[in-house]
């Protein structure tokens, strides 16, 4: 009896010569489910890990020369915003990992009902799957938040984000994520963004702490505290494959959708 395989899942990488991206690219290389056509970068012509690497100037043209199924995005806002556009003109399927867009462009009410308007009007034309957090330990963590926060009612609340010394945007898109779960599980105060001078707790209030240093992939730890006792969810991601497998499990999951909005939370799901 012949054994029909699926067909490998063809991906485009935008930010190609990134951490991410290069991780990207040697993290399919190890799979039969996707396969890396080609990279965009502005700056390298030529090749990564075997791959070829195409002018992020030329993206209509490389899309329709190389005919992805999904791009893979992790570059920059400025950059992924183009990149979808372009993407939903050519009909292929989105997932986007970058973070740092403007606060709440990303937020699930402003997704659908009018915050950032390039993922917006692409999902009306092709499947897009944005995550901040690729690890399927941050989806577990985004569910315990909002089981621990209903559970802790009045406790103070602090997050406290880790990160490579490179890391352009704070807070994480990961904690931002984190954070709009505990506001949708509780009722709080404002946000506030680390601490100096005269500034006594206030009741209700979030604190968020984002520390830069060395090689860090990504730690992530939600305390929860009152007089009594204290609560600590802590993730802590050990290599960027992690980030990257779960980019290509969206994508390999993303393929051949209907045109909307997707969340990383369906991929683990199944
Ligand atoms: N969702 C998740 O699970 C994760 C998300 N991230 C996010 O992914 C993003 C990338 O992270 P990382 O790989 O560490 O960053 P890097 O700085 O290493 O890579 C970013 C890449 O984007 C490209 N780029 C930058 N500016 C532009 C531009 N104007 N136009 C086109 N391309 C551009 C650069 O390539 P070149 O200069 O060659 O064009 C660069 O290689 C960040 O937002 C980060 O927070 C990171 C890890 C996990
Ligand atoms: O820039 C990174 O490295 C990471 N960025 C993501 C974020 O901003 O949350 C995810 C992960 O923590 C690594």
């Amino acid at each position: 009896m012949t054994r029909v395989s699926a067909p490998e899942t063809r991906v485009l990488v935008s930010g190609a010569t990134g951490r991410m991206g290069r991780r990207v690219i040697e993290e399919a290389a190890a799979r039969d489910d996707v396969r890396v056509v080609a990279g965009v970068s502005r700056d390298l012509s030529g090749e990564i890990s075997g791959i070829p690497v195409e002018p992020a100037g030329e993206f209509g043209v490389v899309l329709a020369e190389y005919d992805p199924d999904v791009l893979v995005d992790f570059s920059v806002p400025e950059a992924s915003r183009e990149f979808v556009a372009d993407c939903a003109e050519a009909n292929v399927a989105c997932v986007v990992g970058t973070t740092g867009f403007e606060a709440d462009e990303f937020a699930e009410d402003e997704f659908a009902e009018g915050g950032e308007a390039a993922l917006r009007e692409a999902s009306e034309q092709v499947p897009v799957l944005h995550a901040s957090n690729f690890s399927r330990g941050i989806q577990a963590l985004l569910r315990a938040v909002e089981g621990a926060v209903r559970d802790l009612p009045g406790y103070d609340v602090e997050i406290t984000e880790s990160h490579h010394r490179h890391k352009r945007d704070a807070p994480s898109g990961t904690a931002n994520a984190i954070l709009d779960r505990i506001e949708s599980a509780g009722e709080f105060g404002g946000r506030v963004h680390g601490r100096e001078g005269e500034s006594l707790r206030e009741s209700g209030e979030i604190g968020v702490h984002a520390r830069r240093a060395g090689g860090i992939r990504g730690e992530h730890e939600l305390l929860l505290a009152n007089e009594h006792e204290e609560l600590r969810l802590t993730h802590r991601a050990g290599s960027r494959a992690v980030f990257a497998d779960g980019a290509l499990d969206a994508a390999v999951w993303l393929a051949g959708r209907g045109a909307g909005r997707y969340d990383f939370s369906e991929v683990v799901a199944e």
